[in-house]
């Protein structure tokens, strides 16, 4: 615990916000302080949707010897020519090759062995007959088709050659990827380790939904949304607690171990019960509170320790709103993601004005219809249903008044990529 005391920004309860910082500031102050955490080795059964944090090459050729593209019969091609429906040519079969059991010994001139698909082809032959232009009786083949040499025959290193990078450090895992580093014969991948996230909810009005409630009290809806968002960004939720608004079990819950960020709902702005800032600014550093952007004004970030701290106002939409505009992109970072949001964008005409004020950025829930973009008529920080009634939302910059109709803009929806 720190001994420092209290800053006169630190403690805005009942006075309100002499000055709000700009929402670039926010974004900076994370760039600088969340980079992609170190690596870890994690079995390949789990890898999938993980980053990985070092470039996999090839210790083995794939494949690694000569192999059968078909079921049939191993042969020398040039042997072949001239095969066909008028003219068969006959070859002695000496032996068959397997997946997993190769033909071991020589191979005389117009000699061949029965092969199967993924067997070895062996030392002396180069080609294959698929097994429909051909015929054995009696230990004798007879080809309707010619092959050239090479010919339905996988050569070593053709799907992956020795020692080339197969799949570079930042790349989020898919199952193909897997496969790939399975058929290189690695067990383990090195991948980004997963942020843990802690989830502190405050409000001594929130119950959970399920629990029973008093007539003034309300349901919990950022736990369950946050815990969505969380997942979405590649982070753990190291724990989840409800602790209603007693500052000392706030301040203990902030300053235990164990948690890479620290998601504090609600309690961010000046009320009296508003503990988290100070709480902040006493534990470790209060970086940013107060942005200049609507909603979400009261939201803040600052640090304790290692661990990076995000205020989200209790307001639902608000709380979305500045985990998205902050708590996900240090989330996505330190889990080794791209930082930018991963909503699918779409650019669309604007049918209806949409409002803003100079001097912040504006999060406007919109929704797309057949004449272009609408703005959302009832949309308040505390409807969260405004944001399961739009299509996504329009984020209007600080400089500018708003979009008028005809104009174009730039559609997040509220739709992963
Ligand atoms: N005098 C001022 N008052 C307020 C300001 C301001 O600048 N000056 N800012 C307003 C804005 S904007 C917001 S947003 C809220 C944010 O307040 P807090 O972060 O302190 O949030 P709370 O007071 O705890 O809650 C606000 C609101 O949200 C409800 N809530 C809280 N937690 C949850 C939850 N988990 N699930 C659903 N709803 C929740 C809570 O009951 C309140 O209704 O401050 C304004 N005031
Ligand atoms: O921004 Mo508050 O974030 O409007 O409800």
């Amino acid at each position: 615990m720190s001994s420092r005391p209290p800053s006169i920004s630190s403690d805005v309860r009942m006075r309100g916000f002499s000055q709000r910082a700009e929402v670039g500031v926010g974004l900076n102050w994370i760039d600088a302080n969340a980079q992609a955490l170190p690596g870890e080795d994690v079995s390949l059964d789990d890898v999938v949707s993980r980053v990985l944090s070092v470039d996999v090459s090839a210790a083995i050729a794939v494949p690694e010897f000569n192999r059968a593209a078909m079921d049939g019969f191993a042969l020398r091609g040039a042997e072949t020519t001239g095969a066909g429906e008028y003219n068969p040519l006959e070859f002695k079969v000496v032996g068959q090759s397997m997946p997993g059991r190769p033909f071991e010994g020589g191979i005389a001139p117009q000699s061949a062995i029965r092969i199967m698909t993924g067997a070895p082809v062996p030392e002396g032959v180069d080609s294959v007959v698929p097994a429909e232009y051909a015929t054995e009786q009696n230990g004798m083949l007879v080809i309707t088709r010619a092959v050239a040499p090479g010919q339905h025959v996988g050569h070593v290193g053709e799907d992956i050659a020795l020692g080339s990078t197969v799949l570079s450090a930042g790349r989020r895992l898919r199952p193909q990827d897997a496969g790939v580093a399975a058929s290189l014969g690695l067990p383990r991948l090195a991948v980004v380790r997963q942020p843990r996230v802690r989830l502190l909810v405050t409000g001594n009005e929130v119950r959970a939904p399920g629990e029973s409630k008093k007539p003034f009290e309300i349901f919990d809806a950022n736990s369950s949304m946050l815990r969505g968002l969380v997942r979405r960004d590649g982070g753990i939720v190291e724990s989840h607690v409800r602790l209603g608004d007693d500052p000392s079990s706030i301040r203990e819950a902030m300053a235990r171990p164990g948690a890479d960020v620290l998601l504090i709902s609600g309690g961010s702005s000046v009320g009296t019960e508003d503990h988290a800032p100070r709480l902040l600014a006493e534990l470790g550093e209060l970086a940013v509170h107060g942005v200049a952007m609507r909603p979400s004004s009261p939201a803040g970030m600052g640090r304790v320790g290692e661990t990076l701290v995000f205020l989200l106002p209790g307001n639902p939409v608000s709380c979305l709103c500045a985990y998205d505009f902050f708590a996900g992109r240090a989330i996505r970072r330190l889990g080794g993601l791209p930082a930018q949001w991963p909503y699918r964008q779409t650019q669309a005409v604007v049918a209806r004005k949409i409002v803003s004020q100079i001097g912040r950025v504006d999060y406007v829930r919109v929704r797309l219809g057949a004449e272009g973009v609408e703005p959302l008529a009832l949309s308040g920080a505390s409807m969260l249903s405004s944001t399961t009634r739009a299509d996504g939302f329009v984020v209007v910059p600080a400089d500018s008044e708003g979009h008028g109709p005809g104009s174009d803009v730039t559609v997040h929806l509220y739709e992963y990529v």
